[in-house]
């Protein structure tokens, strides 16, 4: 008899188990046969690049039948681009062809004896792109910089121009097309058809002009492109995951063309920024945090996948506008909404294995905490608006130390706004302080006030608070207004995380400036329009002595002859080199300590020249450099706390993370 114990695998090849008209039993090829890439590891000089490779080929174990999952990610062809994005790795890029090896055992039960041999697998891909289809490919087309002898040997001859331009004049070229436009939406427009259009001129546009690009691909012009998405929307980007594709979400997953994913933004739309729900249109939010992570932390782009979760939206404008891309229903709640994740969650594990970072974006507050919690213990999650806000401004405030003076637990802070951000800074603030001092956390927080739209949260309002409000509820008389608030607390720091734009009046910055020497005063809340004071604002009322910074950018401004260059507290100095260090450590679970790790590792890159000119953190134009530090930091700590599963630890972790990042210099191909 044959036995039909069946264990599918290698789909991720083409071999399919479903199809084989045998049944067979997975045995593990031993470590050293793995799935090699034989052909493409080595650079001119025979030196071997996986040494590059942070994630695609995990030692397997012998005999290991444990995960069929992991089996799976293990057994992938290799993705050329992971062998080639290190800093390692030559110009030169052999034609796109892999060979990998597996051993299958079949297993026989005749007669009640189990026969079993085994075969090994050597496929071979071939996927040679040329002519039309190569200069229709964003991965690897190079526009009019393909070489005279690329034309003759990828059948391009007649489809180009004659003329042959390096990389850097179409950086030249297309930088000048951008700053044509006047408006902000239209160079996000053309941002965007670039990257689907030529992906790696794209990433080199970004990374070296990344502090004009940033507000077109970032906020605050992603906000408006999210809210007129329907109208703007030309090629599909990223993975539409709606309630239609319900017990689907496994294939739907298998239909996007990438397989070695390491990183995924997922939204459901909910709370895009401080605009509200914009339902299925965040999609936008996805796309601009991946590009991030590759431009600024050197993810490579095809281990990048962005994912909406669409359960309808409760934007009425939106439900009635003939050209909304989404469900046009009202949000899906409760037991609808938390099967669609659970679903959604458990099928990107068995896709892409443990070690796949999901970061949650721009969820409404009562699905964030929520999401978090349940998912912190078995998945690589971290939600962005939670932790990593929280971490880009304890970096902030630990470099403004050096400037106002004191500890952290000499100061005193007080929120307008009560949600993910300011109940995540909060929370690590607290920590700190906790760290440094030996205090109970609970004293801790005691330092710290938050105000939310009915006021000052207090004991007397705790039974209706939400349960991430109920720490913060100090014994205090209720007060109602923020001006109150603050000359009753007397913050030496104040931060807006309300979502609400011109919160922070005149009135507001003033009595902050009575009551210190130098305010710190963080207006966080994106995009620029929902900002709670603008730099200007919070400069002239303040008289020039604010140390400032917002969370969408702001323009320098000049007072009584100075110049102050606000900084800006975005979670973009933090999470494209938080994950980078997730992912280059090969760990399995986020840890608060690795928070703290990216805040320090951040503090530490700002430089007297940076505080010179009142900036509290250093200019985004150095950004790969200190994601690399960050990156390291983190790594380090995953190793500390037994959570990285990259073995052997680097020596030079800052080294190493830099050897990770994807370089967008056009390969030449053969
Ligand atoms: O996207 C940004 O600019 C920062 C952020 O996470 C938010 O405001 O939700
Ligand atoms: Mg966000």
């Amino acid at each position: 008899m044959i036995s039909l114990d069946r264990t599918c695998f290698l789909n991720n090849t083409g071999i399919s188990g479903s199809s084989s008209p045998f049944s067979y039993k997975l045995k593990l090829p031993p470590a050293s046969v793995k799935v090699s890439a034989l052909g493409p590891n080595r650079d001119r000089n025979n030196n071997v690049l996986i040494e590059n490779n942070n994630n695609a080929l995990t030692e397997v174990k012998e005999d290991d039948t444990s995960s069929a999952a992991d089996v799976v990610s293990n057994l992938t062809v290799p993705d050329l681009d992971v062998y080639y994005d290190g800093a390692a790795a030559e110009e030169e890029l052999v034609t796109p062809w892999a060979v990998s090896v597996a051993r299958i055992c079949f297993v026989f039960d005749v007669l009640d004896v189990e026969y079993m041999f085994c075969i090994e697998y050597w496929f071979m891909m071939f996927w040679q792109q040329c002519g039309y289809s190569l200069l229709r490919d964003p991965h690897h087309n190079k526009g009019l910089a393909f070489t005279e002898k690329e034309r003759d040997a990828h059948y391009l001859r007649g489809l180009l121009p004659p003329t042959v331009i390096s990389q850097d004049l179409q950086v030249k070229k297309m930088m000048r097309s951008i700053r044509q436009y006047q408006v902000p939406l239209q160079k996000y427009m053309a941002m965007m058809d670039l990257q689907e259009t030529n992906e790696r001129l794209f990433y080199k546009l970004l990374i070296d002009n990344v502090e004009e690009l940033l507000p077109v691909v970032y906020t605050p012009t992603v906000g408006e492109a999210c809210q007129k998405y329907g109208s703007i929307f030309r090629r599909p980007q990223g993975l539409f995951i709606s309630l239609k594709e319900k017990g689907k979400i496994h294939e739907v997953l298998r239909n996007w063309p990438q397989k070695n994913i390491q990183v995924i933004v997922v939204t459901d739309g909910e709370r895009i920024l401080g605009l509200g729900d914009l339902g299925c249109q965040g999609m936008g939010i996805p796309i601009g945090k991946l590009s991030l992570y590759t431009a600024l932390g050197g993810v490579r782009p095809s281990a990048c996948l962005p994912v909406t979760i669409d359960v309808g939206t409760n934007n009425e404008q939106l439900l009635n506008d003939e050209f909304y891309i989404g469900l046009r229903q009202r949000r899906a709640t409760g037991q609808e909404y938390a099967e669609l994740m659970q679903e959604f969650m458990t099928a990107v594990k068995q896709n892409y294995g443990e070690k796949v970072l999901i970061q949650f974006e721009d969820f409404a507050n009562h699905n964030a905490f929520d999401l978090l919690a349940k998912y912190g213990t078995t998945h690589l999650v971290f939600n962005d608006d939670i932790q990593g806000t929280a971490s880009v401004v304890l970096a902030g405030l630990v470099a403004a130390l050096k400037v106002v003076g004191g500890t952290l637990a000499d100061h005193r802070f007080l929120f307008l706004g009560a949600g993910e951000a300011g109940t995540g800074i909060a929370e690590l603030i607290a920590l700190e302080i906790s760290k440094q001092t030996n205090m109970p956390l609970e004293e801790a927080r005691k330092k710290i006030y938050l105000v939310d739209s009915k006021g000052l949260i207090v004991q007397s309002r705790v039974d209706s608070l939400q349960h991430f409000k109920k720490p913060w509820a100090h014994d205090h008389e209720p007060i109602k207004n923020l001006v109150d608030a603050v000359n009753a607390i007397k913050p030496t720091v104040l931060i807006g995380t309300s979502g609400v734009g011109r919160t922070f009046t005149k009135d507001v910055v003033e009595s902050m400036a009575a009551l210190n020497d130098k305010p710190i005063i963080f207006s966080l809340s994106n995009p620029t329009s929902q900002s709670e004071c603008t730099a200007e604002e919070a400069y002239t009322w303040s008289k020039g002595r604010a140390i400032f910074a917002s969370g969408s950018p702001f323009d320098p401004v000049e007072y009584e002859g100075k110049v102050f260059v606000p900084g800006q507290a975005n979670n973009a100095y933090i999470f494209p080199g938080f994950g980078l260090g997730l992912i280059m450590s090969g760990a399995i679970r986020v840890h608060d300590d690795m928070l703290l790790a990216a805040s320090e590792a951040l503090a530490a890159q700002v430089i007297q020249e940076n505080f010179d000119k009142g900036l509290i953190y250093p200019p985004f134009k150095n950004i790969r450099k200190i994601s690399a530090h960050i990156a390291a930091n983190v790594a380090a700590k995953a190793y500390e706390l037994g959570l990285a599963t990259r073995q052997p630890q680097p020596k030079d972790l800052v080294k190493y993370a830099e050897s990770c990042m994807y370089s967008p210099a056009y390969r030449s191909y053969r």
